[in-house]
């Protein structure tokens, strides 16, 4: 058996060669190629993720709790919910109908719902007719070995009004060295080069792709404002869980008043409640979106995430958390 990552999406693809070639039931939604196929191998790190966040029991606290408000502020502004649509690119490109568009229809479902909706990899000039649907925007660039790149799609993005960042953990391809993704080379990040981007940018600068205090402390002192604890959906083979270096980050980064985002795995509302009770300020949700996107559009997108609104609205009712400003960790208990 073989595991590859596809290039362009990060997606990791269990392959088995024959004889024994078999369909592998996938537990994730969507179309083959572009979702995580996992083969339940200790390998793939999205193994560790479920089985960490299954893990995770809640205890009740009812006595004097109140329905709780969902509202949380990120980069100054305030929205509906801690859930933020995550980067999944280059979807405009895998519909037979071409008429459709979903990255338009992620972003109009963001602007609905009143949610902060991420975007990868695209040109500019997708990228442009993507943010025109109105939603507020994270632009995360590619690790690009030429950094003028970097810089002109930092550039772009700033003219839109979004808050900018790049995907640090899409530094290495799986064969050891430097990615490429659609012909586009990929290089080294420094902590110089980070900082260099991050004092360029006029707007809050983000390094997605954090698996490590260290990482962690070296993206605090190259100036950005936020990160994503996350692996890119097991890019990483045996990655960590990040929820499970999530509190050691957060309390590294003390008082430093970074915002810390986690994504991996997160499918429901009591997921979710989980990374926000850790530590994170706001969770990021990519796959738990992505079948009902491609077969139905925003309204499905819009459905999922207010189903998960309520599911982590009910959690936190049980467990007495008014606000999204006020979890508690010590109501987790680690199985
Ligand atoms: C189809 C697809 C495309 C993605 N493209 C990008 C990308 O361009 N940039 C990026 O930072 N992350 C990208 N990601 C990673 C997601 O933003 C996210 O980190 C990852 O999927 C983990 O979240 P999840 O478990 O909720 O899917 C992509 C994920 C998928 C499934």
């Amino acid at each position: 058996m073989s595991k590859k990552i596809d290039s362009a999406t990060g997606a990791s693809r269990h392959n088995f060669d024959a004889p024994e070639e078999k369909e592998i039931k996938s537990p994730w939604p969507g179309p083959k190629g572009m979702i995580p196929v996992t083969s339940g191998q200790a390998e793939d790190a999205n193994v560790h993720n479920r089985a960490y966040l299954d893990n995770i029991l809640v205890e009740m606290r009812i006595i004097d709790a109140v329905e709780p408000n969902l509202e949380t502020e990120f980069f100054g502004k305030k929205y509906a919910s801690p859930i933020n649509l995550a980067a999944v690119s280059h979807l405009n490109k895998v519909l037979d109908d071409k008429s459709r568009k979903p990255m338009q229809e992620k972003a109009e479902a963001a602007k609905n719902l009143n949610v902060l909706n991420w975007i990868g990899m695209e040109e500019n000039s997708e990228y442009r007719d993507i943010v025109a649907e109105g939603s507020d925007t994270v632009r995360i660039i590619k690790p690009f070995a030429d950094h003028n790149r970097i810089f002109d799609e930092i550039k772009v993005a700033q003219e839109t009004g979004a808050v900018v960042g790049i995907d640090i953990d899409h530094v290495p391809g799986t064969n050891g060295k430097y990615d490429v993704v659609d012909g586009i080379e990929l290089g080294p990040i420094t902590q110089a080069d980070l900082a260099k981007y991050a004092a360029f940018a006029d707007v809050p600068f983000v390094a997605k792709g954090v698996l490590s205090v260290q990482d962690a402390l070296k993206a605090r002192d190259a100036g950005c404002q936020a990160i994503v604890v996350s692996h890119h959906h097991g890019r990483l083979p045996f990655g960590v869980p990040p929820l499970k270096v999530l509190p050691a980050i957060k309390k590294a980064l003390g008082n430093s008043q970074m915002t810390i985002f986690v994504d991996g795995s997160i499918m429901t509302g009591y997921d979710a409640y989980k990374a926000l009770a850790l530590g994170a300020d706001g969770v990021l949700i990519g796959r738990a979106i992505l079948r009902g996107l491609l077969d139905q559009g925003s309204e499905a997108v819009e459905e999922k995430v207010l189903k998960m609104n309520e599911e982590l609205a009910e959690m936190m009712l049980y467990t007495g958390v008014k606000n999204t400003a006020t979890f508690d960790p010590n109501v987790l208990h680690f199985n």
